[in-house]
């Protein structure tokens, strides 16, 4: 059986017009003053993946918390499929899931008796053993969770965020843990459900699971979104890299001058902004001087460089910026471990 034998038979439900995920100007302080998410927003069409990326600690999963409705903002809207989802839980929550960071289950259950558990709780749910044979948990029914390794509570969390055949799926780190089948096979699922028109809001340290999943995306660092698009988008911003090595008897400094600039002896690695012309250029000067490049590599920029990049810059331009990284009323940096929410351990 594939994935998508299990979908397309939501309970016809209310379409929305516009967006599915709306958030405009969406800030999060906490008890104790310090401010996760300074002024967020973004938008989520239906049937569109969006990814969250960002450094530790720069606000994904208070955000994302924020628009499963677990908390309400300290300023700016949310609207999920039209509504307010703190305020109107009721109209929001059974058509959405939800896999949070850190699920907390009853570990004395079986996997089959949790999932058959979650699955009475919600209207029109799956069947728990349709749930779990999606994720690939069939064969550790009969397991008490307390047994399950961490790739397979992750996959456990899954299963529960599906049983009510959401429209909206809010997936937080959903491959932590897992290993590289597992992960091919969480991605192969979230790919056919959001070929089924589920619109889904993904966070992940892994950035080749943005890259592979993701129509769009947002880099956050330190609250902020700092760079949103797809990932070309996101990428052209960077440089692309030319590498290649010269023939011994070949000295870097016969390179035109333009190309010059990353030679190491024979080893010479361009970086451009505009990667056409600076192949162009180098190829023709090859052609001309009857030069072999050896091993020539030409790539765009990927989302890893971008990331690492635009992370190393916001650092950069904070420890350059007089009044330092926790300038304003908090201090971001006073809290390196914090714990979470306590919000986080609920599953509902
Ligand atoms: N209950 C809380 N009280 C105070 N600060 C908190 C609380 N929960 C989280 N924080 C802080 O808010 C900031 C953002 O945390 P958040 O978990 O949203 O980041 P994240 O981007 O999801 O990080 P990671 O990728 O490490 O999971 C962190 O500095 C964190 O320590």
């Amino acid at each position: 059986m594939t994935s998508d034998d299990f979908l397309s038979d939501r309970a016809a439900r209310p379409v929305v017009d516009g967006p599915v995920i709306e958030a405009d100007g969406v800030r999060r302080s906490y008890q104790d003053g310090f401010e996760a998410v300074s002024g967020v927003s973004f938008s989520v069409a239906r049937g569109e993946l969006f990814a969250l990326l960002g450094t530790n600690g720069a606000g994904k999963t208070s955000t994302v918390e924020l628009l499963e409705g677990l908390a309400r903002p300290t300023a700016g809207t949310i609207r999920v499929l039209g509504h307010d989802p703190y305020r109107e839980r009721a109209a929001v929550r059974p058509r959405t899931g939800v896999m949070l960071q850190e699920g907390g289950f009853p570990s004395d259950l079986t996997v089959l008796e949790t999932a058959r558990m979650w699955s009475a709780c919600t209207t029109g749910a799956r069947p728990a053993a349709e749930a779990l044979e999606m994720v690939g948990l069939s064969s550790r029914a009969r397991v008490r969770v307390k047994q399950l390794s961490g790739g397979e509570k992750r996959r456990l969390d899954l299963a529960l965020a599906l049983t009510s055949r959401p429209e909206v799926l809010f997936l937080d780190e959903p491959t932590t843990g897992l290993d590289a089948e597992g992960r091919r096979d969480t991605w192969e699922l979230i790919r056919a459900l959001r070929a089924d028109g589920t619109t889904v809001l993904l966070t992940t340290h892994y950035l080749e699971e943005a890259e592979a999943l993701a129509d769009r995306l947002a880099i956050m660092h330190q609250g902020q979104i700092v760079t949103a698009g797809t990932t070309a988008e996101v990428t052209a911003s960077q440089p692309a890299r030319i590498r290649f090595t010269l023939p011994d008897d070949v000295p870097a400094g016969h390179l035109p001058l333009s190309l010059r600039a990353g030679a190491d002896g024979r080893r010479v690695e361009i970086r451009t902004a505009a990667l056409q012309e600076s192949l162009h250029e180098l190829l023709a000067w090859a052609r001309e001087s009857g030069v072999q490049l050896l091993g020539l590599d030409a790539r765009s920029a990927s989302l890893e460089e971008a990331f690492l990049q635009i992370a190393n810059t916001q650092l950069r331009s904070r420890s350059e910026d007089p009044r330092g990284a926790g300038a304003g009323t908090t201090d971001r940096n006073r809290f390196p471990g914090k714990t979470k929410d306590e919000t986080k351990k609920v599953t509902a």
